[in-house]
C-alpha cells in the first residue's frame, strides 16, 4: 500500500472530511434559511443564491468521488446529442442498483454545470436528513410518499412550480422506485407476469405513474428525456464508505437523448412507452455484461477543479478554528470539558455514520418487498 493510499484509509482523514462536510453543511443550511425573506421579494434571486449554496454542499461529495477516490466516470452517448447536455432542462431516467448511483449522477451534473440546480423525485424520508435533506428543501426538490393517492396532487404541484425556474436543471427519476435487491426483483417480476409484460433481468419493473406525471407537468419546460443506464466495470459494488476509504471505481453511463415530443401524452400509452424503454435498458445491460462496454461511442468529459477548490476553501475556513479550539481544550486541563467535547465528537461521528447508512442497500426500505394482491390480469 502506497503512502497516499495509507493516508486515505486512516480514520483521522475520514474524520476531517466528515467534519468539514457536516460543519460547512450546517452553516450553509443556515445561510439558506436566511434567504427565506428574499423569496417574498425576488423569488428568482433567492433561487439563484440557493443553487450556489447547494453547490457548496453537493460538490463536496463529488470532490470525494472524483478527487479523493479518483473514481472515473465514462459517458457513452451520441456525439450529436452531447452539445445539448447542460444547455437545456431535461428529465433523467436512471436505473437504481448501486449505492452511489446518485453520486455518479451528481458527478455528471457537475461536469455539465447543472449540479446546484439538479433535482430528483425523492422519497419523503430523505427530506429530514440533516444537511442534504435540509438543502433540498431550498432547492425545490420534489418529495413523494410512494403512495399514489397521496402523491398525485403534491408531485404535480411541485413540478408546476418549476415552470419558471431560472437555470437549466436535470430532474432525476428512479422509475424502479427503490434499489434493486433479488427479493424486490422477484416480487416485481410476479407483477410483470400478472400484467403480461416481458420479464426484466437487470431492472425492477418500473413504476409508471411518477414518470407520466413528470412528463405531463414538465412539457414546455423540459426539452428531452435522458435515458441513462449505469454500470460498473469488473462487477464492482461501490459504496460511500469505499469512496471515503479512497477506493477507486470505474463507472460507465450510457445516455440516449429522447425529445419530449416523442413521448405519448395519454397515461396508458406513456406507461407502455416506459415499459418498452426498460426492456431496451435491460438489453443494454445484457450487452454490457457480455462485452464489458455499452453500445456506441464514448466521450471524454474531464472532471473540473471547482469541486476541489470549494472543498479546500471550506477546509481552510473550518480546520483552523478547530485547531485553536483543540489547543485551548488541552490547555484548559479541565477533565469535564474534555469529556464533554469527546462525547460531542463521538455523537457527530455516529450521526455521519447514520447518514452514510441511508445510502446502503442492506439498510434499505421494505418498499417493493411484499407480494401485492393483484387483481389486474
Ligand atoms: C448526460 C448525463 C445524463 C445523466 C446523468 C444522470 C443523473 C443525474 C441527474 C440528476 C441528479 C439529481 C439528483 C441526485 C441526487 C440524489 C438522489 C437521491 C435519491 C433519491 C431517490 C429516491 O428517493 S427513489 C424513491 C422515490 N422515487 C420514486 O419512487 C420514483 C418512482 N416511483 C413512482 O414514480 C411512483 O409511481 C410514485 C412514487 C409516484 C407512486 O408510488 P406507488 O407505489 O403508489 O406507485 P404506483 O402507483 O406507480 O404503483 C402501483 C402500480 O405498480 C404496480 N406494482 C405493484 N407492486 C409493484 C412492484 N413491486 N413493482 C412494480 N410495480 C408494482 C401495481 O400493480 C400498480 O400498477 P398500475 O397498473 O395501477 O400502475
Ligand atoms: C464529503 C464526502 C463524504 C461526506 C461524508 C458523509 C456524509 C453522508 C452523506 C449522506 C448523503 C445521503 C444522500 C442521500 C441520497 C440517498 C440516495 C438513495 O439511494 O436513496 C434511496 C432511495 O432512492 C430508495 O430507497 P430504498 O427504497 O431502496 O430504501
Amino acid at each position: 500500500m502506497g503512502l497516499i493510499q495509507l493516508l486515505k484509509s486512516q480514520f483521522l482523514s475520514h474524520l476531517i472530511i466528515c467534519y468539514v462536510f457536516l460543519a460547512s453543511g450546517l452553516i450553509i443550511n443556515m445561510l439558506q434559511f436566511c434567504t427565506l425573506p428574499l423569496w417574498l421579494v425576488s423569488k428568482q434571486l433567492a433561487r439563484r443564491i440557493n443553487i450556489r449554496l447547494g453547490y457548496c454542499i453537493s460538490s463536496q461529495m463529488v470532490a470525494a468521488l472524483e478527487w479523493w477516490s479518483g473514481t472515473e466516470c465514462t459517458l457513452y452517448t451520441d456525439p450529436k446529442s452531447y452539445p445539448l447536455y447542460g444547455n437545456e432542462k431535461a428529465i433523467v431516467v436512471l436505473n437504481h442498483s448501486y449505492e452511489i448511483d446518485f453520486l455518479c449522477g451528481w458527478s455528471f451534473c457537475e461536469r455539465f454545470g447543472v449540479l446546484g440546480s439538479s433535482k430528483v423525485l425523492a422519497k419523503q424520508e430523505l427530506r429530514y436528513l440533516p444537511v442534504i435533506g435540509w438543502m433540498w428543501y431550498f432547492l425545490e426538490i420534489v418529495f413523494c410518499k410512494r403512495k399514489w393517492e397521496d402523491d398525485r396532487r403534491t408531485v404535480a404541484e411541485c413540478l408546476q412550480n418549476l415552470h419558471d425556474y431560472p437555470e437549466n436543471f436535470w430532474f432525476l427519476l428512479f422509475c424502479e422506485g427503490t434499489r434493486f435487491t433479488p427479493k424486490k426483483h422477484e416480487v416485481s417480476m410476479q407483477v410483470a407476469e400478472s400484467k403480461g409484460l416481458p420479464k426484466l433481468k437487470y431492472h425492477l419493473l418500473p413504476r409508471t405513474k411518477g414518470f407520466w406525471v413528470t412528463v405531463q407537468n414538465l412539457r414546455g419546460t423540459a426539452a428531452a428525456v435522458y435515458d441513462s443506464t449505469l454500470n460498473f466495470r469488473n462487477k464492482e459494488a461501490p459504496t460511500l464508505l469505499g469512496i471515503l476509504n479512497g477506493k477507486k471505481y470505474h463507472a460507465d453511463l450510457y445516455v440516449r437523448r429522447i425529445p419530449l415530443e416523442l413521448i405519448p401524452e395519454g397515461e396508458a400509452e406513456c406507461a407502455a412507452w416506459l415499459h418498452k424503454l426498460y426492456q431496451e435498458k435491460d438489453s443494454f445491460q445484457e450487452h454490457y455484461t457480455q462485452k464489458g462496454c455499452f453500445p456506441g461511442p464514448s466521450v471524454s468529459h474531464p472532471r473540473r477543479p471547482w469541486v476541489l477548490i470549494n472543498w479546500i476553501f471550506w477546509a481552510c475556513m473550518l480546520l483552523y478554528p478547530l485547531g485553536l479550539l483543540l489547543v485551548q481544550l488541552v490547555n484548559s486541563g479541565s477533565m469535564l470539558t474534555i469529556l464533554v467535547s469527546v462525547t460531542l465528537a463521538c455523537a457527530a461521528s455516529l450521526g455521519v455514520r447514520w447518514m452514510i447508512g441511508q445510502t446502503e442497500i442492506d439498510r434499505g426500505s421494505s418498499y417493493g418487498n411484499k407480494e401485492v394482491p393483484l387483481n389486474n390480469n
